[in-house]
């Protein structure tokens, strides 16, 4: 197949695009027949159950795990078809924040950051200092390089953990759970940074979180993982205003509707040794 680049104008492509993709763990299938797109430039923000998927997704994307069907474009190339060399090379253009985002606990805040760096490129020494102290400056922490991760606050190491994420200048940043163990104004922060990074570094960026209420009013496109497949995509308010049972129980926080309460187990009647009654729950 023709990638996309070669059949429509660059920017009109989306960036990330998932086209009937099936994957799983083993025998074990996760996701069924997935569509999803992330226009450049946009914020898409994944919601959904626990163990619904959305981790898979990420993976697939920055292409840790194979799809077994189906096809995943990094513009406009399916990462199936690159040699390891290639994908090396879309990895870099990829930053990640996975879980916490935890930083090197023996290396300061300026180490953390100038790892990646140090890692890929050659960079000479001044030009190195310069370019971490502009990330650091952009998540407004240029005046804390010196310090070790243990002397900085929670929402501070966030914001080092995402200083290192786009230190090599990707095009594409994924978040799994970024707000994780924030307080409300850390996480508000947090959430606003990666909203105006995103906006001032020309970046596509997708999140996973959990935090409906600050994700929403970040991103541009919502799309719902669940029972292995993208249940519903559009903007924040598309999915508040979404009739869909599944999507309503879970944008507005329902404790019972499609995704049951009580998981199947015995009747309560026969694990308390009750005598068996009608009309007692569940
Ligand atoms: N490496 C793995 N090997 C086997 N099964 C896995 C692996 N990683 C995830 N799974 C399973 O795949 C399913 C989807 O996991 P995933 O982490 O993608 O979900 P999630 O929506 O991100 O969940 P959460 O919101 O709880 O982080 C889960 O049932 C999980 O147990």
């Amino acid at each position: 197949m023709a990638p996309y680049s070669s059949i429509l104008p660059v920017d009109d492509a989306p960036l990330i695009e998932l086209r009937d993709v099936s994957c799983g763990y083993g025998d074990r299938i996760i996701l069924e027949h997935v569509n999803l797109r992330v226009d450049r430039g946009s914020l898409l923000a994944l919601i959904g159950t626990s163990g619904g998927g959305k981790t898979t997704v990420l993976r697939l994307i920055s292409g840790q795990i194979k799809p077994l069907s189906g096809q995943v474009f990094f513009d406009g190339q399916d990462l199936a078809q690159m040699d390891r060399e290639q994908l090396y090379a879309v990895r870099r253009r990829m930053g990640m924040l996975f879980q916490f985002g935890a930083l090197f606990t023996d290396l300061s805040v300026f180490e953390n950051v100038a790892f990646p760096l140090r890692e890929h490129t050659k960079l000479p020494e001044a030009m190195l200092r310069d370019l971490v102290l502009m990330k650091l400056n952009a998540v407004g922490l240029r005046g804390s390089r010196d310090l070790m991760p243990s002397e900085v606050s929670g929402g501070m190491a966030r914001r080092v953990a995402l200083a290192r994420a786009i230190a090599l200048d990707p095009d594409l940043v994924l978040y799994d759970e970024p707000f994780a163990g924030l307080d409300p104004i850390s996480l508000g922060v947090a959430a606003r940074l990666i909203r105006d990074l995103n906006d001032a570094l020309g970046l596509t960026s997708i999140i996973v979180s959990h935090d409906l209420h600050e994700t929403f009013q970040i991103a541009d496109q919502v799309a719902m993982v669940a029972n292995g497949r993208v249940v519903a995509q559009g903007t924040p308010q598309q999915l508040r205003d979404s009739e869909d049972p599944l999507v309503r129980q879970f944008v507005r926080a329902e404790a019972d509707g499609p995704v049951r309460f009580h998981q199947p187990a015995k009747s309560v009647q026969a694990d308390f040794g009750l005598p068996e009654q009608e009309g007692i729950a569940p």
